[in-house]
């Protein structure tokens, strides 16, 4: 059979979104796309506004007192702003919050069902598919998620997400602050769901880890988008170089090879 291309409004269509935090703008006029089947980087300093556009998508703007003042987030042909939290994830957008937010009182088991839609088949399929990509929850279900270490519990935050068997799925920051072991082994987990079939718009502040995962890219500066292209383009370019990655003029000072070097190429510099 001929392989025909995706209908213009598949996946996920952003479009001049603007979002306040009372009198406070966040998002100005944001346009964004994540093909289906793509995975989409979002890069951004501290405060550039990439978990605001998270939240406008997930539906969770309210509990932040934020809110959408203009644009519209539309997925698979419909219309997602404007639906609250649980909508959104019944029609297939799931977020993995900043944070890695587990229960922690609760078991890993418990909190795989609490991400669950309905329990019977289709949750004991979606168990069975989060414990063949995380078999260290399976080892652990039993404990409480709090005793387990930040990378596991990373795990459980994505685990309990694809309960929900997402057909697009949010992650914000899913490597900050672990080490560079984990961090890459969540980067490959991430690489396999996506293999699976489940589109992803990743939010990174690591970004040339995130530019080598993702095929096109966003980067979003006080609210705006400042600058997009194909991912390896970006990675490639001067200007993410120089601005991004901390790779500027070598006569700088800054040996590009040496440790130190090392640690400022792929964070964020801005
Ligand atoms: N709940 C809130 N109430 C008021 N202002 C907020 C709130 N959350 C975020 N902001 C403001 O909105 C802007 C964008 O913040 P946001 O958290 O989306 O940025 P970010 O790029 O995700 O940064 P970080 O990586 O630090 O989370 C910032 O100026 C921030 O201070």
């Amino acid at each position: 059979m001929a392989a025909t291309a995706p209908p213009a409004d598949a996946g996920l269509t952003v479009s001049g979104l603007a979002v306040s935090y009372g009198a406070v703008p966040a998002l100005r006029g944001v346009s964004l796309r994540v093909p289906p089947g793509a995975i989409v980087a979002v890069l951004g300093a501290n405060g550039a506004g990439k978990s605001t556009l998270l939240r406008a998508i997930s539906g969770t703007l309210r509990f932040h007192r934020g809110a959408i003042g203009g644009g519209t987030v539309r997925w698979a042909g419909t219309r997602l702003s404007g639906l609250a939290a649980p909508a959104v994830v019944a029609r297939g957008v799931t977020q993995v919050p900043e944070g890695r937010r587990v229960f922690a009182r609760m078991t890993v088991e418990e909190n795989l069902r609490a991400g669950g839609l309905g329990g019977g088949r289709r949750s004991a399929a979606a168990r069975e598919e989060v414990l063949g990509l995380f078999p260290v929850l399976a080892e652990r279900a039993h404990q409480r998620a709090g005793l387990l270490s930040g990378g596991e519990q990373q795990m459980l935050a994505i685990g309990r997400a694809l309960m929900a068997r997402p057909s697009m799925l949010l992650l914000d920051e899913p490597t900050l602050g672990l080490a560079p072991m984990m961090a890459a082994r969540i980067a490959e987990t991430v690489k396999e769901i996506n293999a699976r079939g489940t589109s992803v718009l990743l939010i990174e502040q690591n970004v040339a880890p995130a530019l080598s995962l993702a095929s096109y890219a966003y980067v979003l500066e006080v609210g705006e988008v400042a600058l997009e292209g194909p991912a390896a383009e970006l990675a490639a370019g001067d200007e993410v170089r120089r601005r991004y990655l901390g790779m500027g003029d070598p006569a700088d000072g800054r040996p590009l090879d040496g440790p130190a070097g090392r640690r400022a190429i792929g964070r964020w510099q801005g």
